[in-house]
């Protein structure tokens, strides 16, 4: 809803209520109608302030309303109604001006921005484009090139860089709405008519074509076959038709893409995001009963590849840090690349570098001051053991101790602590300081403090935390391992990494599956492989009774790790360069395996490259839910979207397999099952069998299907 006053004898003030952004809900809107309405009638009233709630303006549209039939008056009339009135109308900017938000504050004819206030149109990352005249009006008063900015990449905008941008008329460090208030009492005789955006022209621009054909082959490259950023350029390319017709494309736009699978994947995308924060533990533990310890000094043990970017993150949200390294060369070279990695961050967000917070040290002594540590060694179970012991013997009662592995078992290294209650994962995905997502491992006997502690320091850190439960790999590499033991298997049967990457890439996955493995190393699960007891030079295909492929230690031991040797499934012109090329190499050696085991290679098509890695990987999602390693399907698609670059226009593999029909993915495991009988992950777990007798209800509801897992505390 909307309520009104009147301040300063002639203003009329209109406030939106609708906690805690304002959304624009149908009594949102109504309500807005509503208070113009009676501000225009009262003729006392001169000017009118339009201002939002407990200091925030607006967050968007009410996004929870998208999903039923809408009701309630259409925002477009509604900011229309607002542009057209005649007596001036001013947006008091605080907090957010967001999506249908900043479309509504463009619909006044003056807006003031608090300091601090951030300003955007973020509708392509929920899968659609500004449908509320944003795309038409933005670009009349900001121009083309910036408006195309700010609409495809969906960023916020500072309010200095608004005024800059001629988006506000004022920024003030006062408060907002009073100095509205006086604006709107100093504009009160000047008619409106000369401040209506949409009477605007498109500002001229030389050469405006060379622009569009540039952003739309960027955006394009960008979207991996999401629709809405290319449909942001279309609606804008429309701003410089006359205003009506612009809007009317807008429109349509905006229909084909409300309407489609994305943007509800999109959705689902933004309120997971928001629902993983909402963790709970098997002991019943949960987020809004358990208090978070604040840390103020943290040290980071091992300054690889990880401990550099976690050090990072860690500055970057106001943590001190020492950060300890025992290889002197290593301990140098992290020295320097952690300082420019802040400088170049403090340099992007337009503040001072800060370098005093990180401290070095290539001894242990340091752990008995730090309030939590982050161990980032060789994923190495005897050397982490080793660490976490020295550690255990240092520390102050009550420091939390973490880990970066990307995948043994916290319990064990919690055995080797007087504390287990504090011992939990911390796992972070490469680079650490760039990468939005933090899985927390929770242990048989981390505390709930533990985890609260750490899922609060991720955030601090502007991750989105998800807390899971103790298996090897967790939930994200747990996944990952049958989606390449696929792609393995393919490539024995015939397929190249060529055709099998480029499916994964048209599904919209950054990178194939061979070019990710080259990227991260192909020695690093080799040495986990080996230290369970993989036998060196062995190429067997069977190992236990199931089906296993040698390719990736064969090539491990010819020395092609990836990249990082400039061989891997591919090659590269030197060690660490950048180019992936198909490698004549490969392909002879792959004829060889299969002449040496027997295989005939087949032709393999699109269709079961994507579905024997897509639904393997599936597969071991219902299982993770089943175990109650993760808590619902959410927490799995997030961690999915954000740690392994998943296409967030497709939800997440758990939303996918609702969306392709649980039925179908049942069916089609079941026939690849029945092909490679050997293949354990192929089976279809009873979850989905569940599910599909249960009539495949949509995901939100997949929860009340799963066993609450047994209290191990
Ligand atoms: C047949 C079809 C014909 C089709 C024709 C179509 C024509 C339709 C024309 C209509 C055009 C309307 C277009 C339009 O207006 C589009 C939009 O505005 S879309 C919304 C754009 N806005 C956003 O994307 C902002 C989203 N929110 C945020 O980014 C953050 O929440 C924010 C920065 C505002 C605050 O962040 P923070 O403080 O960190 O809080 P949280 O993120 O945790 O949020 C708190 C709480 O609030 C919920 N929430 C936030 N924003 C919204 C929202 N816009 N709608 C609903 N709910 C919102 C959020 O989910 C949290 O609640 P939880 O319960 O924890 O989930
Ligand atoms: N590289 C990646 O993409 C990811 C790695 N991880 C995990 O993070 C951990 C570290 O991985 P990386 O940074 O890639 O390894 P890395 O090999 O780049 O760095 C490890 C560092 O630890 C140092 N080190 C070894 N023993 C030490 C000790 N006792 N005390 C202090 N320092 C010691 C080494 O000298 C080296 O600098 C591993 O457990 C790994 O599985 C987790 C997520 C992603």
């Amino acid at each position: 809803m909307a309520q009104y006053s009147r301040v300063s004898g002639t203003v009329g003030l209109i406030t939106l209520l609708n906690p805690p952004v304002n959304a624009l809900s149908a009594a949102v809107r109504q309500g807005i109608v509503d208070m113009m309405d009676k501000a225009l009638s009262d003729r006392k009233v001169k000017s009118v302030v339009i201002c939002g709630h407990n200091g925030k303006f607006c967050g968007g549209a009410d996004i929870r309303e998208f999903s039923s039939p809408l009701t309630g008056p259409l925002l477009i009339p509604v900011i229309q109604g607002v542009e057209s009135a005649a007596k001036p109308v001013v947006a008091a900017i605080e907090g957010v001006a967001l999506g249908g938000g900043l479309e509504l504050a463009l619909g006044c004819h003056y807006r003031i921005a608090h300091s601090k206030a951030r300003l955007g149109l973020p509708e392509v990352h929920l899968g659609l484009l500004p449908g509320a005249g944003g795309s038409q009006r933005l670009p009349r008063l900001i121009g083309v090139p910036a408006a195309l900015d700010i609409i495809t990449t969906g960023r916020h905008v500072t309010a200095a860089e608004a005024l800059k941008l001629g988006l506000v008329d004022r920024v003030t460090d006062r408060n907002t709405v009073d100095e509205a208030v006086k604006f709107a009492l100093s504009v009160a005789d000047q008619s409106p008519q000369s401040r209506r955006i949409s009477t605007f022209p498109c500002p001229h621009h030389p050469d405006l074509d060379a622009v569009f054909e540039g952003v739309m082959q960027r955006v394009r490259q960008r979207a991996r076959g999401a629709l809405a950023p290319v449909a942001c350029v279309q609606a804008v390319a429309a701003a410089t038709l006359p205003f009506a017709q612009g809007m009317e494309r807008e429109r349509e736009l905006m229909a084909t893409l409300f309407t489609s699978g994305q943007a509800r994947a999109q959705q689902y995308h933004f309120f997971a995001q928001r629902a993983v924060g909402r963790w709970s533990m098997p002991s019943g533990a949960r987020w809004d009963k358990t208090k978070p310890v604040a840390v103020h000094k943290a040290m980071v043990i091992g300054l690889g590849t990880m401990g550099r970017g976690i050090s990072v993150a860690l500055v970057q949200a106001g943590v001190s840090v020492v950060a300890m390294e025992t290889n002197e060369k290593q301990l140098m070279d992290a020295k320097q690349a952690i300082s420019s990695m802040l400088e170049r961050g403090a340099k992007r967000r337009g503040v001072a570098p800060a370098l005093d917070k990180i401290r070095y040290s290539s001894d242990m002594q340091p752990a008995a001051d730090v309030d939590l540590v982050i161990e980032a060694v060789f994923e190495d179970m005897a050397l982490k053991k080793k660490v976490f012991q020295q550690l255990s013997a240092l520390c102050k009662p009550g420091t939390f101790l973490c880990s970066n592995t990307s995948g043994l078992d916290v319990d064990q290294l919690a055995s080797e602590t007087r504390t287990p209650e504090l011992v939990v994962g911390m796992h972070f995905f490469a680079p650490a300081h760039v990468m939005k997502l933090l899985e927390v491992v929770y242990g048989s006997r981390s505390s709930p403090q533990a985890v609260a502690t750490a899922m609060e320091l991720g955030k601090q850190m502007g991750k989105v935390s998800v807390a899971v439960g103790n298996c090897r790999g967790f939930v994200g590499n747990r996944m990952l391992k049958p989606y390449l033991e696929q792609a393995f298997f393919l490539l024995e049967e015939g397929a190249t990494p060529e055709f099998v990457d480029q499916v994964l890439e048209e599904f919209g996955f950054a990178m194939g599956v061979f070019r990710m493995s080259d990227l991260s190393g192909l020695d690093v699960g080799w040495r986990v492989r080996k230290a369970d007891g993989l036998p060196d030079g062995h190429s067997a295909r069977i190992r236990q009774g199931c089906r296993y492929s040698p390719l990736g230690d064969l090539l491990c031991e010819q020395g092609r790790f990836g990249q990082k040797t400039g061989r891997g499934w591919y090659q590269y012109d030197k060690p660490g360069g950048q180019v992936a090329k198909p490698d004549p190499w490969l392909q002879d050696f792959l004829e060889k395996f299969r002449t040496q085991h027997g295989l005939v290679a087949r032709r393999i098509d699109h269709q079961e490259v994507l579905e024997r890695c897509l639904y393997a990987l599936m597969n071991e999602g219902f299982r993770i839910l089943e175990d109650g390693i993760a808590a619902g399907p959410e927490d799995i698609d997030v961690i999915y979207v954000l740690g392994y670059s998943w296409p967030p226009h497709r939800g997440g593999p758990m939303f996918y397999a609702a969306m392709v029909g649980l039925k179908k993915v049942l069916e089609r495991l079941e026939h690849y099952h029945q092909e490679h009988p050997d293949i354990p992950s192929l089976k279809p777990c009873n979850l989905l069998r569940k599910l599909v007798v249960s009539g495949s209800p949509p995901v939100q509801k997949w929860r009340e299907f799963l066993q609450k897992p047994q209290s191990q505390l």
